[in-house]
């Protein structure tokens, strides 16, 4: 389907906008009154620069407080339409949206608007322009879809019909089942957008808080495919107000914006392939059905192939202690890149001394700079990732190396398509050197990769759980929120079925010394099937986990039937505990490395799939005592 977005949605000036929406491959704009009549160019140039950039300018909007008017009010309403008419088609543009009037004190019945708008529909057509009503949620009189609609068959005029939009409706937790009861061919237009649920005023809600579909709470799957079934083809287009687009880079917003419909087109398209039988042909007949494009399938991964930290001096020296302590041991090394290869079972760590994005050498604290997805078909997934428009990364490799597809996440943390199975053909690019340096940690049962950590800025959280939920098929958990000492940490989770579990975490208020620009906190997760022997066998090896107050113990002993030596194991080892129905997780950390990475290790048991929430208020006051201690 034709891709759009109104100008509201970006950053800069109305130029910038329209380079921005090209830039990531939109097929045209909605263009919002005030960034027409802000800008220094001509209808004229506008219309010539939206199609040297190759869009096209699918809306014009909006046109406010028209219908339930007097009538000395709607002559003075129809001489501004006509103005408007006149700019419409300097600008090529043949559709205008018309919101419901907005005013408490908008007048009479559902005639009275009928018989308005059915003159300003006639008034439009010389002109060659089309009408689109729109209820808003805060309308005066019409808030409601179905009421726009009501008034828009009565008032029936060829050049009249109905613009809706998601959020209105779904705002209000209105029913679109109606949608459908709509001739496509009424629906001049779509906006789509989504948003978190809030206990807000609407309009306050609608003009800070949408975000792209996807990246809220309402189900605009179901929402499209409902306009969909109506028979409608026109443009999807994205209608976002949101405070962050408005202050971020508007290519990187528009890139956002297009991976979103790419991942509702997508959605869409399967569903419309499941519901028809093999061998049966597209089309039912009645009416016109969009064409739904398609992305490749999400990658089918087997976890995490590997995870580099890039570290230097000695926070590279603190990471292998406790790497070494842990029962890893340092296998082998690139062939001709300073990269360590530290592994413990299925759990494979890269200690690298260079920045993955500028290929030089490391400065600044050990951080994850990338993650390895195990895959069975790398190609496929980069190919996926790059119509998702994911920013590819040079490749990091000589001619005999093995080839490795990496895109960019919004955080910079490279993203690696690994070939999973026997072959593992990146492996091939590290020595075959003996194992070295075994560290004395003993038989610690670390078995794999279990998650992955990751501080994002604040304005890139919604971006980046929409990055790893497209690119790499991952289904994001709901997001909650953590007290820590030092301000609101938001917290959401994305898993695939395959092993791949990634934890992003925010600075809720995006400041504060966890949100500084070195970035908050990041930790590797190590699953283990024995938390405690892991434990011991650490600290044997002199690393301490990281010290947990009594008073968690305490509190633990009030609200669990945990037997009092398990617990006093727990507490000699710093163990936590969470359980959810029938499983159960322990868990402990390490120390902060090198003032913001840490590792953790897990047993999960009875099929628990969270990430100890309950305890992360708890880590984050301990990681502080320990600052401060
Ligand atoms: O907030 C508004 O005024 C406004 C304007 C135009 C729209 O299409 C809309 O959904 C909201
Ligand atoms: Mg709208």
């Amino acid at each position: 389907m034709r891709r759009s977005i109104a100008t509201v949605s970006l950053s800069g000036t109305l130029e910038e906008k329209l380079r921005a929406a090209a830039a990531a491959g939109f097929d045209g704009v909605e263009i919002f009154e005030n960034d027409l009549v802000a800008s220094p160019l001509p209808p004229r140039d506008v219309r010539a620069t939206a199609a040297d950039l190759g869009l096209g300018i699918d809306l014009y909007q909006p046109f406010r407080d028209f219908e339930g008017v007097g009538d000395a009010q709607l002559e003075r309403n129809l001489r501004r339409a006509e103005a408007k008419f006149a700019l419409m088609l300097e600008l090529g543009t043949d559709t205008m949206l018309v919101c419901s009037n907005a005013s408490q004190a908008a007048l009479g019945d559902d005639a009275r608007a009928a018989e308005q708008l059915h003159r300003l529909a006639e008034a439009a057509s010389p002109y060659g322009v089309r009408i689109a009503y729109e209820a808003l949620a805060w309308g005066g009189r019409v808030d409601d879809y179905r009421h726009a609609w009501r008034i828009v068959s009565e008032a029936d005029h060829p050049s009249l019909g109905v613009c809706l939009d998601s959020f209105h409706i779904l705002s209000k937790g209105d029913d679109p089942s109606a949608i459908r009861a709509i001739p496509g061919e009424k629906i001049f237009f779509l906006q789509l957008a989504d948003a978190p649920y809030m206990a807000m005023d609407l309009l306050q809600w609608s003009r800070h808080y949408r975000c792209f579909p996807g990246q809220g709470g309402f189900d605009l799957t179901a929402f499209t495919r409902h306009v969909l079934e109506a028979g409608y083809t026109g443009p999807l287009s994205l209608e976002v107000f949101n405070d962050v687009f408005r202050a971020s880079d508007p290519h990187r917003t528009a890139a956002d914006a297009l991976r979103s419909l790419s991942v509702l087109e997508d959605a869409l398209g399967r569903e419309r392939a499941a519901e028809r039988a093999p061998g049966e042909p597209g089309a039912d007949g009645a009416r016109p059905r969009a064409s739904l494009t398609r992305l490749p399938d999400p990658p089918a991964d087997t976890g995490f192939a590997f995870v580099e930290v890039a570290a230097e001096g000695s926070g590279a020296e603190s990471v292998r202690a406790v790497l070494g302590a842990l029962g890893f041991a340092h296998t082998s090394d690139h062939r001709s890149k300073p990269v360590q290869l530290w592994s413990r079972g299925d759990a494979r760590l890269l200690l690298s001394s260079t920045d993955p994005r500028l290929g030089h050498t490391w400065s600044g604290d050990a951080a994850v700079t990338a993650v390895g997805a195990e895959v069975a078909d790398p190609d496929r997934a980069a190919q996926r990732a790059d119509l998702l428009l994911a920013p590819t990364l040079p490749r990091r490799r000589d001619p005999a190396e093995s080839r490795l597809n990496a895109v960019a996440a919004p955080d910079g943390t490279a993203v690696f398509f690994c070939a999973d199975g026997r072959d593992r053909e990146w492996l091939d690019d590290f020595s075959a050197a003996a194992v070295r340096d075994p560290h004395p940690g003993g038989d610690t049962a670390v078995t794999a990769i279990d998650h992955v950590g990751l501080f994002q800025p604040f304005d890139q959280f919604d971006e980046a759980s929409l990055f790893y939920r497209s690119v790499l098929g991952l289904e994001p958990d709901a997001s909650l929120e953590v007290a820590a000492p030092d301000g609101l940490v938001r917290s959401r989770a994305l898993s695939s079925g395959g092993g791949l579990r990634i934890a992003l975490n925010v600075s809720v208020l995006g400041r504060g010394s966890r949100a500084d620009a070195a970035g908050g906190a990041q930790h590797i997760a190590f699953a283990c099937d024995d938390v405690f022997a892991a434990a011991e066998a650490m600290r044997a090896a002199g690393v301490a986990p990281l010290t947990i107050p009594d008073n968690y113990y305490e509190d633990l002993a009030a609200r669990t039937d945990l037997a009092p030596a398990v617990r006093e194991r727990m507490r000699e080892n710093g163990i936590l505990y969470d359980r959810a129905g029938t499983g159960e997780f322990f868990h402990f950390y390490t120390p902060m490395l090198d003032n913001r990475l840490f590792f953790e290790a897990v047993q999960r048991t009875g099929g628990y799939t969270g990430y100890g929430a309950a305890n992360a208020a708890i880590r984050m006051a301990a990681h502080r005592a320990e600052r401060t201690r």
